[in-house]
């Protein structure tokens, strides 16, 4: 059980952590989510024993298996997806027969079987992320540390990452990944949100989603002109939020039935628009308790 205490993290001066205390128990899957400058690298590298807290502790690492995914392509690009496979085994103390047939196992699990004599370098961004996978658990880790593990990831492949991410944490890895994409939430136990160095949150993500107070309504295909209703309707809100995706204009909000009947008013009654109730997801969620904490002035 790895244990973080009151660690604390400045380069030179400028504080990237601070006090964060948190366990790594039961739940198999952590995701630790902030945005650019949260601290996330550096928790990662504390964690790791890369960095040395400026005061606090990692307690629990001793005698415990580590493996690191870095942000960026840590393999060697000259070399096929096999060898580099076979090189980190043996970096790992792995006899030939054991990395073979471990090896074996892991091109199946991340489809990289059909380009085993490819090299990395000539993979594509979705693929290196896996071999990077693969090489970081081949000796079946207990700790599996993973820094924005799908960044810059197509969609489809980001979710058979976590598919595969998902079968390492039932062969027994404890796996703590730092994630800029909200959504991923819903692949781990437990999210931790990390703002300005500092543990906002730590709960599992179902939970927080049960305990948000707002509400949603999207207006859909709202065209062009729904910039115009925007400050209208925001104006109708005590607490809340209005913002576009796409066409959809979207109202976080916190009132009383009688909110629908206000946002009609505003709307026009000839373009056939109407008002829908919809769940809100991880990305309100997360976004408003981040808003929060930056004392942004509504949402
Ligand atoms: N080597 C460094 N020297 C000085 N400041 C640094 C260094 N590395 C990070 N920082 C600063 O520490 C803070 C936390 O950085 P960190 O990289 O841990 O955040 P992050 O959440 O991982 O962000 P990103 O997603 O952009 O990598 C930031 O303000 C960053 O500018």
């Amino acid at each position: 059980m790895l244990n973080v205490k009151g660690v604390s993290y400045a380069y030179r001066g400028k504080k990237a952590l601070d006090q964060v205390s948190f366990t790594l128990g039961e739940k198999k899957i952590t995701a630790l989510i902030g945005p650019d400058g949260a601290g996330k690298t550096t928790l990662l590298k504390v964690m790791a024993g890369l960095l040395r807290p400026s005061s606090g502790e990692v307690n629990g690492k001793d005698g415990m298996s580590l493996g690191y995914v870095s942000q960026f392509f840590g393999l060697y690009g000259e070399m096929s997806v096999q060898e580099n496979l076979h090189f980190y085994g043996r970096l790992n103390g792995l006899t030939f027969r054991e990395s073979t047939q471990r090896i074996e196992e892991l091109l199946h699990w991340t489809g990289l079987e059909s380009v085993i004599h490819r090299e990395a370098g000539a993979l594509s961004g979705g693929m290196k992320q896996k071999l990077s996978i693969a090489a970081a658990v081949l000796h079946r880790p207990d700790l599996l540390l993973l820094d924005e593990p799908t960044n810059g990831v197509d969609p489809v492949s980001r979710r058979e990452m976590w598919r595969l991410l998902q079968s390492v944490a039932e062969g027994g890895t404890q796996i703590f990944a730092a994630t800029q994409y909200l959504d991923e939430a819903a692949y781990c136990g437990r999210v931790i949100l990390l703002h300005q160095g500092r543990i906002l949150v730590e709960e599992s993500p179902q939970q927080l989603l049960r305990d948000f107070p707002f509400r949603l309504l999207v207006i859909r295909e709202a065209g062009h002109e729904r910039v115009k209703w925007m400050d209208r309707i925001r104006k109708e809100l005590t607490t809340g939020e209005v913002f576009s995706k796409g066409r959809d204009l979207y109202i976080l909000h916190r009132e009383g039935m009688s909110i629908q009947g206000r946002i009609k008013a505003i709307l026009p009654s000839d373009k056939g628009l109407s008002l829908e109730e919809v769940e809100p997801g991880y990305e309100e969620v997360f976004t408003q308790r981040f808003q929060d904490a930056d004392g942004g002035e509504s949402r």
